[in-house]
């Protein structure tokens, strides 16, 4: 990680946009030291550590709640499809279909360390592997159990009719299975399935697999452009384009004036962590920035981590950028520039990139919280319901009706998942004779 000699003081109320850094970083070279090194930075500033398992945590979450959805992240990578699609049906019958699945593949070495290897597969080969995953889980959610095949007939003690429950057999380059899938059918089967593919790979898999799409836009040009494209490869791959929900990225720091706003921000980087979102911007990046001059012009480079931005920040920008210009101005913990002001700016903001760029919602990141969120639903969001953009009262259903509409608690007839439903792919009926009803 970047040397803390050029590192803006924390202690210094404008620490980030004002103090005096060096410009040159002692340079250790690139050695074994780095790993070391990151991780004390990773671990002194919390940056994406701890981090527990998020799918234990939505069952309390369900128990209390009726309506919101649970749209988790899960590498796919480091765990077999077959105890995966059992643990996402478990909690789509335990929230009765609230749950959704943000597909991700890691982008970390160290992860893939963890699980035994010297490194992760490449950027493109995950994508691959990726595929054969989904194609894997679908059979297990879509295709191993037909809808009528769960009977609870108590006169005749039939759980089930076993001739409705398929054996799914996989045999691939990655993956085998030969086994029933271990739940019922649950509310969605398939949980609602959201990605952030950003590369042209992931933009195909996006547009193959995904109902939902984060997106990370710094422009609105880019992000029209972006929206567009996405929905002509979904359209390509045989999928209506309006199937596709677009979530653009966006933190925002909100007050009752625009002072207040702004007295926040300057109150927030007092707080803020250089070393901790340079240290971020290093592991996604997959660039090692501790032996960078902070005043040097960013440079491309393609590598196994993720690619997209800083191809944002270089290739795709007209903008000169370098380290210190990113995080010095603007970094609260992070690479991008929350939206600052008003609830009414922010209100005007927010509808202006929905009608020019073609995107469906936001996915708010925090600067603080629950401070920053609870700003956002007492402030903002009554602006947003009085000009009759936002709802006002939850849909009922599963999470795929409430982003879809009543009657879509499954995934699309043109989703590629639908293909595997039951006798959509030669699955064994299990051997069992089912009693004859008296
Ligand atoms: C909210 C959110 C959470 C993400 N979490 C992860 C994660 O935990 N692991 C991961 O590998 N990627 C994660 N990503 C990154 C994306 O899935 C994706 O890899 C990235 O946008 C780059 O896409 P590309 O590899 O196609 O360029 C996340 C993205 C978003 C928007």
């Amino acid at each position: 990680m970047c040397e803390a000699a050029w590192l803006p003081s924390r202690s210094s109320p404008t620490a980030a946009t004002s103090h005096p850094m060096q410009t040159r970083c002692r340079q250790p070279s690139r050695s074994s030291l780095m790993p070391r090194r990151s991780r004390i930075q990773t671990i002194t500033h919390a940056v994406q550590v701890p981090v527990n398992d998020p799918l234990l945590v939505v069952p309390a979450m369900a128990a209390v709640t009726k309506h919101i959805g649970f749209g988790v992240t899960c590498n796919l990578t480091y765990e077999p499809p077959y105890l995966f699609a059992r643990r996402m049906s478990t909690l789509d019958h335990l929230t009765r279909g609230r749950i959704g699945w943000n597909i991700v593949t890691g982008y970390l070495d160290s992860a893939a360390r963890g699980m035994g290897l010297a490194r992760q597969a490449k950027h493109d080969d995950r994508y691959e592997t990726a595929e054969e995953y989904m194609e894997v889980v679908y059979k297990l959610w879509e295709g191993s159990w037909e809808d009528d095949a769960v009977l609870r007939d108590r006169e005749r003690g039939i759980y089930a009719d076993p001739r409705k429950v398929h054996r799914v057999q996989h045999t691939g380059q990655h993956y085998r299975v030969d086994a029933i899938h271990l739940s019922e059918p649950s509310p969605q089967r398939t949980p609602v399935l959201y990605q952030a593919g950003a590369s042209s790979r992931g933009k195909d898999f996006a547009a193959k697999h995904a109902e939902c799409v984060f997106l990370a836009g710094p422009t609105k040009d880019n992000t029209r452009t972006t929206v567009a494209d996405l929905r002509r490869r979904a359209e390509a791959q045989g999928r209506d384009p309006a199937d596709i929900l677009v979530f653009l990225g966006r933190a925002v720091v909100v007050g009752r004036t625009r002072k207040e706003a702004e007295e926040k921000v300057e109150e927030y980087h007092r707080y803020a962590s250089i070393e901790g979102a340079l240290s971020h911007f290093s592991s996604i990046t997959g660039v090692d920035f501790s032996h960078c001059d902070p005043d040097e012009p960013l440079r491309h480079e393609e590598n196994d981590a993720t690619n997209f931005i800083l191809r944002a920040f270089t290739v795709d920008s007209s903008e000169t950028w370098t380290l210190r210009k990113i995080f010095g101005e603007k970094g609260l913990g992070s690479r991008n520039e929350p939206l600052v002001g008003s609830a009414e700016e922010i209100a005007d903001e927010l509808q202006s990139w929905v009608e020019d760029t073609d995107i469906d919602g936001f996915n708010l990141s925090r600067v603080v919280t629950p401070e920053g969120l609870e700003d956002f639903v007492d402030l903002v969001v009554p602006l947003l319901q009085e000009r009759g953009i936002y709802k006002r009262d939850y849909a009922e259903g599963t999470l795929r009706e409430k982003l879809f509409g009543p009657g879509r608690a499954r995934l699309a007839t043109s989703h590629p998942g639908a293909s595997f439903r039951t006798l959509g792919f030669s699955a064994a009926p299990s051997q069992t004779i089912i009693p004859a009803a008296e």
